[in-house]
């Protein structure tokens, strides 16, 4: 596809139907890192204003624990990940309540959505949160998503929520993404240096970003900075779905399409995936070794990572868990999802599946990594 220019990439934010909103810590809480309801009303008149023109809207929101920690008595995020997660299971709860109340003026129901890493990179997991949105969506819902930070698990989990909100594009087959945050863009270096200016353009996000200096997060309670957001931009770009990041106070001339902030063209045509999230962005738990005829048959593009062609396992994991899959001389080839964890690895090697069967049980006659859990790098 010919890349767009950057008025048919606002014009095609404009017309979205199907839009994902992705606000953060940062543009929900005041000075003090706290919760600050009146900000968030702001952004919902932007969003209910959308809805009412027809629009269906996925609000991707951070704050459980920026809502949180305060009325358990803390003056300052914790910074201990229990403390965390205690802050986001009483936060979330109180965040939702400020959202109920704010889209509940313009006559709109919200429903909560949790979601954990894994629940975007297991199959069944990843259709049930597909349906659930969907469902809702039909039904005139906003939904609101969060991570589900009480039990993620440090060792996989977004952290951020820029990634997860590429990710649920992806899954509604979003229209159109729209990161809010608090600076007006993506800017040539942190915008607190001298010399920062703002780019309004970006018509490859796949392109090294040449004098672009990207940086961690700016504020207090804010976690992933530009690096993960402008990892959600080349999902969604990829995905065929255009992306505009601006701080939260443009929400709505970014969802007219105005000339605010930054936009990225889509790269690809639509398409949805979980095997993207699989290729981009689960970082791999362990490694596999692929013998000479299956790393052929994997390169080949439709075969899955039988026992019989592995040779070695390294890491520890639990199937389920995203791997990487090396050749015999350590070239990287694909990343995938493990269908079994590391320690049961080593008596299923050389093994064809009929094998596996008579051996060690029905279980374990299946694929080490199944075809459609598998992405070539
Ligand atoms: N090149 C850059 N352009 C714009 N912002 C940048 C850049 N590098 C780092 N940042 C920082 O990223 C911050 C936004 O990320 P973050 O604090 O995680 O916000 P949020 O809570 O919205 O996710 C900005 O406040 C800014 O300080
Ligand atoms: N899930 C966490 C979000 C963590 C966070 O700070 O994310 P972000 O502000 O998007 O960088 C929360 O709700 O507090």
């Amino acid at each position: 596809m010919s890349t767009q220019s950057q008025a048919e990439v606002r014009r095609a934010i404009a017309e979205a139907h199907t839009i994902v909103v992705k606000v953060g810590s940062s543009s929900l809480s005041g000075s003090s890192g706290h919760l600050d309801p009146e900000r968030l009303r702001g952004l919902v008149t932007a969003i209910a204003q959308t809805v009412r023109m027809d629009a269906r809207v996925v609000l991707v929101s951070s704050g459980a624990i920026a809502s949180g920690f305060g009325p358990l008595g803390f003056d300052a995020r914790p910074t201990d990940v229990a403390t965390q997660q205690a802050a986001a299971s009483v936060g979330q709860g109180l965040l939702m309540s400020h959202y109920e109340a704010a889209f509940g003026r313009y006559g709109l129901r919200v429903g909560q959505i949790l979601i954990t890493a894994r629940d975007t990179v297991q199959a069944t997991q990843y259709r049930n949160v597909q349906r659930t949105l969907n469902r809702l969506l039909e039904l005139g819902v906003v939904p609101i998503v969060n991570e589900n930070d009480a039990l993620a698990s440090n060792e996989i989990r977004f952290g951020d929520n820029d990634r997860l909100s590429a990710l649920v594009a992806n899954i509604v087959r979003a229209d159109a993404l729209v990161l809010l945050t608090d600076v007006d863009g993506l800017y040539t270096a942190p915008p607190k240096e001298p010399g920062a200016r703002q780019i309004h353009y970006v018509p490859n996000v796949l392109d090294t970003l040449e004098n672009v200096r990207i940086g961690g997060t700016g504020s207090s309670v804010g976690t992933g900075g530009m690096v993960t957001k402008l990892e959600a931009a080349r999902v969604a770009a990829v995905s065929g779905i255009p992306t505009v990041l601006t701080c939260a106070s443009n929400a709505g001339p970014a969802l007219m399409g105005d000339r605010v902030g930054t936009v990225f063209a889509p790269i690809k045509q639509r398409g949805t995936s979980r095997r993207l999230w699989i290729g981009f962005a689960a970082d791999p738990r362990g490694t596999l070794v692929a013998d000479e005829g299956a790393a052929k048959a994997i390169l080949g593009g439709r075969a899955s990572l039988l026992s019989a062609g592995v040779v070695g396992v390294r890491g520890e994991f639990s199937a389920g868990d995203p791997v990487l899959i090396v050749d015999e001389h350590g070239n990287k080839l694909a990343k995938g999802i493990s269908g079994f964890d590391s320690e049961e690895v080593p008596a299923t090697l050389g093994r064809t599946t009929s094998q596996l069967r008579k051996l060690l049980g029905a279980e374990y006659a299946h694929p080490l990594v199944h075809r459609d859990d598998l992405v070539l790098l």
